[in-house]
């Protein structure tokens, strides 16, 4: 698909509006003058979305999920990196949204205390809890990827609508998700929590709650950050650019790296998704995400 099929934006649409402008400016080249600026205009929302710090378990390459682990020191780090960089490019927050898992309230916080924007108030939701991995929560990427080779371990990780395997009773972290307190204020029964998800669902559980909280928020005029998870918002990115089922395969998102989506009153990005920092460094944390559901060389 086309950068702008990715929008639903019809590729005779662009041409033809290609030649009106071009028209209009060899009319009175005082045209461009005005245009330039309104250009800019397009984008009316900031949004930025963010994979919480490195938590205990992508450190251990370990399936995390709905087990509530903290950011590991290297995770703190990032975390508050990530804060003080949006503060250089001079983001103000009007509100933060994060999941009910540690990591991304922990990430959440650090930001704000970098950016000293510690007051700005934060809205907890399960709707934006990382992907249910089901059976495999706990269980090593490498290790999968011996026994079950790496496609398949891809298949899991990144397809949209593949579901892994339930969790069930004798799942070892079984009793310590389904008894966690945390899981009584949610706005479904806890029976009704999911116990496996693919990507697909994941989008499904989400978008009741961007569409009913956090829309308005932004188009109240707050900038919002998202402080969540490799794959809830890897389905919000889904979404909002209108990403294929197959392209959102190749989506893989680092820990700590602030993605800018800049769109237009309709919440539809005017321009591609940028992440913010060093690219070559986030280039390489995608990379080290992406190699993770690989065989350690030793192991082959
Ligand atoms: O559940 C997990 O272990 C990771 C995602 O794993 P992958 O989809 O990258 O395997 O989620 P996060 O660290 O963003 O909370």
């Amino acid at each position: 698909m086309s950068y702008f099929g990715r929008f639903g934006i019809k590729p005779g649409f662009v041409w033809s509006s290609i030649n009106r402008i071009w028209w209009l400016v060899s009319l009175n080249p005082k045209t461009l003058l005005w245009l330039l600026p309104n250009i800019s205009l397009m984008s009316k929302h900031k949004l930025i979305l963010l994979r919480h710090g490195e938590g205990a378990w992508n450190k251990e390459n370990r399936f995390c999920s709905w087990v509530d682990q903290k950011l590991s020191e290297n995770g703190v780090l990032e975390a508050q990196e990530c804060g003080r960089m949006l503060k250089q490019h001079g983001y103000e927050f009007g509100r933060v949204f994060t999941s009910i898992l540690s990591r991304s309230i922990q990430t959440a916080w650090l930001v704000l205390e970098a950016m000293g924007q510690e007051w700005v108030p934060i809205t907890k939701s399960w709707r934006l809890n990382e992907r249910h991995y089901g059976a495999l929560i706990g269980l090593n990427r490498a290790e999968m990827a011996l026994n079950h080779g790496e496609k398949q371990v891809k298949l899991w990780r990144r397809s949209y609508d593949i579901t892994p395997p339930p969790i069930n009773e004798s799942h070892p972290y079984f009793a310590e998700i389904y008894n966690d307190r945390r899981y009584n204020t949610c706005d479904v029964p806890k029976d009704e929590l999911p116990k496996t998800e693919s990507l697909k669902e994941v989008l499904d559980r989400l978008l009741p709650y961007w569409n009913d909280v956090i829309i308005p928020e932004i188009k109240c005029g707050q900038t919002v950050l998202i402080s969540a998870h490799g794959n809830s918002c890897r389905a919000l990115l889904k979404h909002l650019e209108g990403i294929s089922d197959t392209d959102i395969v190749k989506v893989t998102l680092p820990t700590g790296v602030p993605v800018l989506l800049e769109l237009d009153e309709n919440l539809r990005p005017v321009k591609p998704r940028e992440l913010l920092g060093d690219q070559a460094k986030i280039q390489a944390a995608i990379k080290k995400v992406e190699d993770q559901g690989k065989v350690v060389e030793g192991n082959k």
